[in-house]
């Protein structure tokens, strides 16, 4: 019996890739994401290599989280591994330039539908002693930069709170990873210029990023360690990007 995987955000980038290379092992999918004309294209692509099932679902909404985890059809209710990737940016704005709309909208997705969407899944992961949660995080998460405020700190509590839930789920069998990838070309960019298409073009101006692809090998090999092994943390780089110093503000 395969393996079942539930994805957060599998419309585009990251989680898109992640449907591709689970489905090409042969895994079960659950996908989930806000645009159902796209679920259902690749629902419809994805189902010749495995058994798909697709939520439409805003992770912001908890009562539509709890609906979509409780109505799971009986052959997608065994989750083995949930990959907590639907997530985004907004703006880089500094503090007191931001929107504060968009700063609730990141706090809402990234944070409470992340916490939200593990807590309903848990039960279905704590029964078979095995399994995998999968969060998406990001080297915002670790390291400050001018404009990633908010969007930093939401990835800050997904690399806390992972610590955290490897710790109470010590025992179950269930284990807890945080990836936090550096620029990886999506359309998180695009997103997060508000669509602005030359912006987002200019964060991978003159240097390879990561890709999707890159990202999703990295959850696939995750996932698929023995288990008796947890990858607790994976930070991962475009071998063109670095860190930078410290900023001084000189007076004189
Ligand atoms: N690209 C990068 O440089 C990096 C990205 N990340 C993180 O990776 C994750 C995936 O981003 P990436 O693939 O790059 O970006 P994309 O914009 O390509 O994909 C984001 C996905 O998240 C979904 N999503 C966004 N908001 C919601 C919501 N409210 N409810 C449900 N789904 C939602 C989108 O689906 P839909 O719009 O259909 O709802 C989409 O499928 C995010 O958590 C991001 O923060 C981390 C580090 C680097
Ligand atoms: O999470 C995304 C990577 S970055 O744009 O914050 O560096």
């Amino acid at each position: 019996m395969p393996n079942t995987v539930f994805i957060t955000g599998a419309t585009s980038g990251f989680g898109e890739a992640c449907a591709r290379r689970f489905a090409s092992a042969g895994w079960n999918l659950v996908m989930t994401g806000r645009r159902q004309e796209r679920l259902s294209a690749l629902k419809e692509e994805l189902q010749q290599q495995c058994k798909v099932h697709t939520i439409t679902l805003d992770v912001r909404h908890q009562e539509d989280i709890q609906r979509a985890v409780s109505e799971l059809p009986d052959d997608f209710s065994d989750i083995h591994t949930l990959i907590n990737n639907a997530g985004l940016a907004l703006g880089t704005e500094p503090a007191d330039e931001c929107d504060t709309e968009q700063w609730i909208n990141m706090i809402d997705t990234n944070i409470k539908g992340l916490v939200m969407m593990t807590h309903a899944l848990l039960p279905a992961l704590k029964k078979n002693n095995s399994g995998s949660i999968i969060n998406i995080g990001s080297v915002a998460g670790t390291w400050p930069y001018p404009g990633g405020n908010v969007y930093g700190g939401t990835k800050a509590f997904v690399k806390q709170f992972s610590l955290n839930l490897r710790c109470d789920l010590l025992g179950t069998g269930v284990r807890v990873t945080n990836i936090e990838p550096g620029l990886a070309e999506t359309e998180f960019s695009v997103v997060r210029f508000n669509g602005d298409q030359s912006k987002a073009d200019a964060v991978y101006d003159g240097m390879q990023p990561l890709t999707a692809d890159d990202i999703a090998d990295t959850v696939f090999w995750t996932a698929s360690r023995p288990d008796h092994v947890n990858i607790n943390s994976l930070e991962i780089m475009p071998t063109q990007q670095a860190w930078s110093g410290f900023a001084v503000d000189r007076k004189s």
